[in-house]
């Protein structure tokens, strides 16, 4: 894994939204895969005002996102569609067929799950994915204990979880207890991979991934497996971390 550290948060949106764009500019046709959350606001932000400023063209980029809660409509504004769309979507000019969500309230969310690696699959594969990590190291929504193996499925998210993303609901219980999320294995298919890790919240966490054994108890410790994955951390993320230079490995 390649690390970039950055100072703060405004730094690392920066770093990731010159990547994204660059990349972009060099594909045109480029499939994407995107992450919701807090983390990547900042990103989602840049790539708007660069459009505006720049006119960099999304029209011939594919989406793919890598989760939705369950029983949750698109037009709910807790839902990740939703979060798209006014996020990123709404703001540049992809098409709309050309974004991908997994429908959290398919009537069949098993086939559902199926349909989503398959459709990605037949499209040829996602070439960049952004990624956030959660304090316990999820990625999308696979908590830990996931298998390693495992394709788009259904989830139960684990309370930390829910404690942690109840910021965005009015209360706790509104928040679902399940959701549809791409596998590790789903995750791991990606070419290129970037993780973006801001704050002082994520700091055992990054410390865990860089210091850790890979192991399912520690959902993103499979990233150490892929051959392209860049972390993007700043300071405060990095605070519990002993890193060289430009290398986030322990030798
Ligand atoms: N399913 C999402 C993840 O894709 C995200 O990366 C993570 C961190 O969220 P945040 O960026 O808000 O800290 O948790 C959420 O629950």
């Amino acid at each position: 894994m390649k690390l970039i550290q950055v100072k703060d948060y405004q730094e690392m949106s920066q770093k990731a939204a010159d990547i994204v764009i660059e990349k972009v500019k060099t594909n045109p046709q480029i499939q994407l895969g995107l992450a919701t959350g807090g983390t990547p606001e900042g990103l989602y932000d840049r790539l708007i005002a660069d459009h505006k400023e720049n006119h960099t063209s999304y029209e011939q980029v594919k989406s793919f996102n890598l989760d939705e809660y369950i029983g949750l409509s698109s037009t709910n504004p807790n839902s990740y569609h939703y979060y798209m769309a006014h996020t990123l979507f709404n703001h540049i000019d992809i098409n709309q067929e050309d974004t991908n969500l997994p429908n959290g309230t398919a009537e069949n969310i098993q086939e559902e799950c199926v349909r989503y690696d398959e459709m990605i699959d037949k499209m040829g594969g996602i070439d960049l994915q952004i990624l956030g990590i959660g304090q316990n190291g999820h990625i999308g929504f696979n908590e830990p204990g996931t298998s390693f193996a495992s394709k788009t499925q259904v989830v139960d998210l684990a309370q930390s979880t829910i404690e942690a993303n109840a910021r965005y609901f009015n209360s706790i219980d509104e928040v679902p207890t399940q959701a549809v999320t791409m596998g590790i294995a789903s995750i791991m298919k990606s070419k290129e991979i970037i993780l973006l890790v801001s704050g002082v919240a994520k700091s055992e966490a990054l410390k865990q991934l860089i210091d850790g054994d890979i192991t399912e108890e520690f959902p993103a410790s499979i990233l150490k497996n892929h051959q392209n994955v860049t972390i993007i951390a700043d300071q405060d993320a990095l605070s519990k971390v002993h890193v060289q230079r430009g290398s986030a490995s322990r030798d």
